[in-house]
């Protein structure tokens, strides 16, 4: 279980995260909803290491850490909302940088993108690079060059935002898949039916924050 208690983040004096409180419960898909500009990207990124809080604890299994232990673990996974796929290598190789410089093997490495590939519908596009992909493919490879590295969480960052409805829905299947193989979930959405979709627990961030 991943917990967050007192979060607080501040850019220019200006608060944006203030004391935040957040239970991530195993297993489950936890939606992060709110209006614009409120903080979830802001939040996520705290969660993922990409952005220090100015205050706050975080918790895996009730021991107090920090996000880059847990991302250096492998425990955390990150999927961007840009995708922010690697444009100068094939979609293979997207899905297997990480896992090989982290010191799976190359054959290892090789076999489990292999398998992910054909889980996610890609397996036509191994050889490809990410520029000649649809967005709801560039979608499928950063997440499954997220699940490479066998994250214990996922953490998306509006995952549907580029995508057509159609796909949305496709996503929102995609996710409840992962549940159902106990994969525990994080997803910052500004959309509600997405959310409702697959989320168990909705967490509406507060607004009115600004000091
Ligand atoms: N690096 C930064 N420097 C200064 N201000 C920032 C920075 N990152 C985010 N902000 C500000 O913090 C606020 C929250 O931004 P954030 O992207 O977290 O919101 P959001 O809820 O994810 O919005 P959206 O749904 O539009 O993506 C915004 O006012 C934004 O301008």
């Amino acid at each position: 279980m991943l917990e967050l208690t007192g979060i607080t983040k501040k850019f220019n004096g200006r608060t944006i995260l203030n004391g935040l409180d957040l239970t991530v419960t195993d297993g489950k898909t936890l939606a992060i909803v709110g209006p614009s500009g409120v903080g979830k990207t802001t939040l996520l990124r705290i969660i993922a290491g990409l952005e220090e809080a100015d205050a706050g604890k975080l918790t895996w299994n009730g021991k107090q850490t920090t996000p880059d232990e847990l991302r250096k673990q492998g425990i955390l996974g990150v999927v961007f909302q840009n995708f922010a796929l690697f444009p100068q290598y094939t979609v293979k190789k997207n899905i297997t940088l990480a896992p090989t410089l982290s010191g799976t093997s190359q054959q290892d490495a090789d076999a489990k993108a292999d398998e992910l590939l054909a889980q996610l519908s890609l397996t036509q596009q191994a050889d490809a690079f990410p520029a000649t992909l649809s967005g709801g493919q560039k979608q499928r490879v950063a997440i499954a060059r997220a699940l490479a590295l066998n994250p214990d969480v996922l953490l998306y960052d509006e995952p549907t935002s580029a995508l057509d409805p159609a796909l949305r829905d496709n996503v929102a299947a995609m996710l409840n898949q992962f549940k159902q193989s106990g994969m525990t979930q994080v997803v910052v959405t500004h959309d509600m039916d997405f959310a409702a979709a697959v989320a168990d627990t909705v967490f509406k961030m507060p607004t009115g924050t600004e000091d």
